[in-house]
């Protein structure tokens, strides 16, 4: 069973989308989403969502509409089906791009949020198998994580993504709400520009779409699977199953869209878990100490133990993960204390002549 405690997951919409989603609120990407890197993850922003949910046409003409909109997706709306924000939070900008922000004073431990896994990977097996039928991908550690299962879960939208021209309403309702989780897939977080490891995770998109079964390849263009990769890198959240007994301990992937616009802070005043209801994973934030009003929420990215480090570790660790410079208030401040000691000592020497 794919029961999925998922972590956390974010998105990027550029900072001109904040006005149509300023009701919200985000939450950053959590460290255990950043070990999504380490499958692989790949970006390249470029990728239409609505071009996703055009799958009417032709696979020829799909294939068009996916690339012309690609190029224009930055500039598209995608605000309309963002679901209503969390009472008590709205999203800002900073330098750090949009930011969760609470709109009342919070107590230590109190709530801030409850979020439900916009989509994750709590994706039946037979799904993975179907929609990966050909030899798995190469590097072969793609096949073991839960990438995985959420491309599976993905791909399974995008071709399912058509409401049906005679259904239920049942059927409608499951149609539409396809639809709502791949438009919020373009309101996630993408980096304005390509990092060093963009190559790499383009080839591991190309080897993901390789491995489709044939109407997947068809359907769902490589740009589109690069796509869903960069956001999985750097919005989403490890999600555990539940551990039964007996069984071994299963990590799954999920996407939050109000947990993902949490920046990250080496300090930080918030916190989150993930757990699985009806199959769906939902993340919880909680606050560490007592939030003013208007105060930015923020999580950390990384484990405690590089929170332990000095400035320069982390920000070493948070880069090669997560591909941005933390400027966080807190390595702000030992930045420049480091500055200020450095020129201090430089400055000793002379001053004993
Ligand atoms: C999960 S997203 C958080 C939401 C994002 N700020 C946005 O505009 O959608 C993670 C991205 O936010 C930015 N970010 C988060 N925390 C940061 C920090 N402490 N310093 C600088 N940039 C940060 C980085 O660009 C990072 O890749």
């Amino acid at each position: 069973m794919e029961a999925l405690c998922i972590h956390r997951p974010c998105i990027a919409v550029s900072n001109s989308h904040s006005a149509v989603i300023g009701r919200g609120s985000y939450l950053g990407l959590a460290r255990e989403a950043f070990m999504a890197s380490t499958f692989g993850l790949l970006h390249d922003a470029r990728l239409g969502y609505k071009a996703l949910a055009c799958l009417s046409a032709s696979i020829a003409t799909r294939r068009a509409t996916i690339a012309a909109e690609s190029r224009d997706r930055r500039d598209r709306s995608p605000g309309q089906d963002i679901p209503d924000p969390p009472p008590h939070c709205s999203i800002r900008t900073s330098s750090a791009g949009r930011g969760l922000y609470v709109t009342k004073a919070i107590s230590q431990r109190e709530v801030i949020l409850e979020d439900m896994a916009v989509v994750d990977s709590s994706c039946p097996q037979e799904v993975v198998q179907k929609v990966f039928s050909s030899r798995p991908p190469e590097p072969a550690r793609l096949q073991r994580e839960p990438i995985w299962g959420l491309v599976a879960n993905f791909v399974q939208l995008l071709q399912d993504g058509l409401p049906p021209k005679h259904g239920s309403s049942r059927i409608e309702e499951a149609a539409q709400d396809r639809q709502r989780r791949l438009s919020l897939m373009a309101a996630f977080y993408r980096p304005e520009v390509e990092d060093a490891q963009s190559n790499l995770y383009k080839q591991h998109a190309e080897e993901l779409h390789k491995a489709m079964d044939q109407t997947s390849q068809e359907t769902v263009a490589s740009e589109v699977v690069a796509d869903l990769l960069t956001v999985v890198r750097l919005d989403a959240h490890i999600v555990r199953e539940a551990k039964r007994p007996g069984e071994k301990d299963r990590n799954g992937l999920g996407l939050f869209f109000w947990l993902h616009l949490a920046n990250h802070s080496c300090c930080p005043n918030a916190f989150f878990h993930t757990t699985c209801e009806k199959g769906r994973a939902k993340a919880t934030l909680y606050a560490l100490r007592p939030l003013d009003c208007g105060e930015e929420v923020c999580i950390s990215y990384v484990d405690g133990q590089t929170l332990l480090s000095p400035v320069q570790v982390r920000r070493r660790i948070i880069q090669s993960q997560f591909g941005f410079v933390c400027g966080c208030n807190r390595c702000q401040e030992e930045e420049n204390r480091a500055g200020r000691v450095g020129r201090a000592g430089r400055a000793s020497p002379a001053a004993e002549v």
